[in-house]
C-alpha cells in the first residue's frame, strides 16, 4: 500500500531505539561478554543476549552476571556498568546496522516536516554516539536517554520529559517501540504505540497491547494513517 506521506497524522514521532531503528545486540552483547570475561566468567550467547536488551546497561550486567551466578552489590555494579560503557565506547557498530527501511522512512518523514527523537534505555551518550555514527543524527534530533532525566522507561515521564525539551507537543506524538516498556510508557503518557515484531522483546509484538503491530520498518507511514487522528488541542 502506498501512503501519501501528506496524510501521515503525527507532527512528532519518538523511537526506542535497540530492537526497534538499529540490530544492536551483538556489540552491546560483546562489550557484555568483555566485562564477564575480565572477571573469569564465560560468555552469553547471542540469543541470551538478545533476551537482556531493553532495560539499559545497569539491569542488563546485573541480569548478565546473575545468569553466571554471580549475584553484584551496588558498587560492583557500578564498577562493572562503567566497564561495559567504556568497551561498549570502543565498538559500537562493529555489527550494528540500522533495520531494513530505517534509513528511507526517516527520510521521508524528515522531508514532510515530521520531527524525530529516540527515547532509550541505553545511556544518553552511547544512544547520541551510535545514531551519529550511523548517519541517523539527523533526521533525529534529540535522544533521551537512562541518565537523561530522573525517570526511565516504562515511566511516562520519559518521554514526556523528552517532547518538553524539544517544544513538542505529546497530543500530537506518536511512539514506536519493540518492547513492553515502550508500550507502556507511551499509554502511560498518552501516546498512541505502534510495536515493531522484529524486536527483542521475549513477548510476541501482538501480545503487547500497541495500537498497532508492523512486522516491517516500510509499513510504518501505512499503520500510522490507520490510527485515530490526533485531535487539536485548544488554545
Ligand atoms: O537495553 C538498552 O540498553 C536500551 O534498550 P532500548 O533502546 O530498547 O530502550
Ligand atoms: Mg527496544
Amino acid at each position: 500500500m502506498t501512503v501519501d506521506i501528506a496524510d501521515f497524522p503525527f507532527r512528532t514521532v519518538i523511537f526506542d531505539l535497540d530492537g526497534t531503528l538499529i540490530d544492536s545486540a551483538g556489540d552491546v552483547g560483546a562489550a557484555v561478554n568483555r566485562v564477564l570475561a575480565d572477571h573469569g566468567l564465560a560468555p552469553i550467547d547471542a540469543e541470551a543476549q538478545r533476551s537482556l536488551m531493553g532495560e539499559g546497561g545497569r539491569v542488563r550486567t546485573r541480569k548478565a552476571f546473575a545468569l553466571r551466578g554471580k549475584d553484584l552489590d551496588e558498587a560492583e555494579l557500578s564498577a562493572c556498568v562503567r566497564d561495559f560503557v567504556r568497551y561498549y565506547a570502543e565498538h559500537p557498530i562493529d555489527s550494528t546496522v540500522p533495520y531494513p527501511g530505517v534509513i528511507g522512512t526517516l527520510r521521508r518523514l524528515a522531508d514532510a516536516g515530521v520531527r524525530m527523537a529516540v527515547c532509550t534505555n541505553k545511556y544518553e551518550g552511547s544512544a547520541r554516539d551510535v545514531l551519529a555514527r550511523l548517519g541517523l543524527m539527523p533526521p533525529i534530533e534529540d535522544a533521551a536517554g537512562a541518565d537523561s532525566f530522573d525517570v526511565r522507561k516504562p515511566h511516562p515521564g520519559h518521554i514526556l520529559n523528552l517532547l518538553a525539551r524539544m517544544g513538542a507537543a505529546p497530543g500530537e506524538a506518536l511512539m514506536v517501540g519493540d518492547s513492553i516498556h515502550d508500550v507502556k510508557a507511551a499509554k502511560a503518557a498518552g501516546l498512541p504505540v505502534i510495536a515493531v515484531s522484529w524486536g527483542y522483546t521475549l513477548t510476541p509484538a501482538r501480545e503487547l497491547g500497541a495500537d498497532a503491530v508492523i512486522d516491517r520498518f516500510d509499513d510504518l507511514l501505512a499503520a500510522a494513517a490507520q490510527l485515530p487522528r490526533p485531535q487539536p488541542q485548544p488554545g
